[in-house]
């Protein structure tokens, strides 16, 4: 049974980016001391820079960085070094300015099709939770992250989960391909509902006016016309917690 969603309503996205700050390192905190490690998984967009709080005092020093794991909540299937890449987006904005180990980090592998790439990080994902460097869920089988970190578009998507794309009904893959994405580019890898909704904890980071629509429809305030939107499928076993600023919550009652 899913809990409650926590919705944290901000001023503007700075104060998104304060908050941010606060619940990550105090879930940080809380995993490390719990299984010695912290499994984080980051969308692209925009939540890349909203992340840059950590980079400044206290968390900067008090974050135990070598304990984390970083894994990909979806990826473009470009080179590692593509200016579409979300592993390089990740890397030149957040994950090059903190000591975790390179061996920690988790991107696609290259030169593969979306297929063979999805199909690959999924084989990767089940070593590593038979290998015990992973939870997994008791309740779906599914890797069990300790955090999500995923961002929404103004279509209400999450990850690369879109309304009139078939990958979002999927059941028993744990990560998929795309070839049509409408955002571009086109091609690419993405978590299946059921592997993001095994996590522990989903933070969505949501800011911008061009969210405001979904994010009314998210919050239940607006129906979506009989046919849910990506977004309204996120109900992790754990806890959702929205971090929301003024313009995106601006169609709110
Ligand atoms: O590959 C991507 O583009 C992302 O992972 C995607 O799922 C993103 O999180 C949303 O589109 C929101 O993007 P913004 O935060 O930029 O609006």
């Amino acid at each position: 049974m899913a809990h409650h969603p926590v919705i944290h309503k901000l001023e503007a996205e700075s104060n998104v980016a304060v908050a941010l700050a606060n619940y990550i390192a105090d879930l940080s905190a809380k995993f490390i001391a719990a299984n010695g490690s912290f499994s984080v998984v980051l969308s692209g967009g925009t939540l890349i820079d909203t992340l840059r709080k950590l980079l400044d005092p206290p968390y900067m020093s008090s974050i135990d960085w070598s304990k984390w794991l970083i894994f990909f909540l979806d990826e473009r299937v470009v080179p590692l070094d593509h200016p579409d890449s979300n592993y390089k987006l990740a890397y030149d904005g957040f994950l090059s300015k903190v000591p975790i180990p390179k061996s920690n980090i988790y991107p696609i592998k290259e030169k593969l099709s979306p297929d063979e790439a999805a199909d690959e990080y999924e084989q990767r994902l089940k070593h590593l939770v038979a290998n015990g460097t992973l939870k997994k869920s008791p309740v779906t089988g599914f890797a069990k992250f300790d955090l999500i970190l995923a961002g929404m578009g103004p279509d209400g998507h999450v990850a690369s989960l879109f309304c009139w794309h078939f990958q979002r009904f999927e059941k028993t893959k744990w990560v998929t391909s795309i070839t049509d994405s409408p955002k571009p580019p086109p091609s690419r890898i993405t978590f299946t509902f059921p592997l993001i909704n095994s996590a522990s904890e989903i933070a969505m980071v949501v800011t911008g006016e061009d969210a405001a629509d979904a994010i009314k429809v998210a919050l239940g305030q607006h129906a979506s016309y009989g046919y849910p939107l990506p977004v309204q499928k996120v109900s992790p076993e754990g806890t959702l917690t929205w971090f929301l600023d003024n313009a995106a919550t601006s169609e709110l009652k």
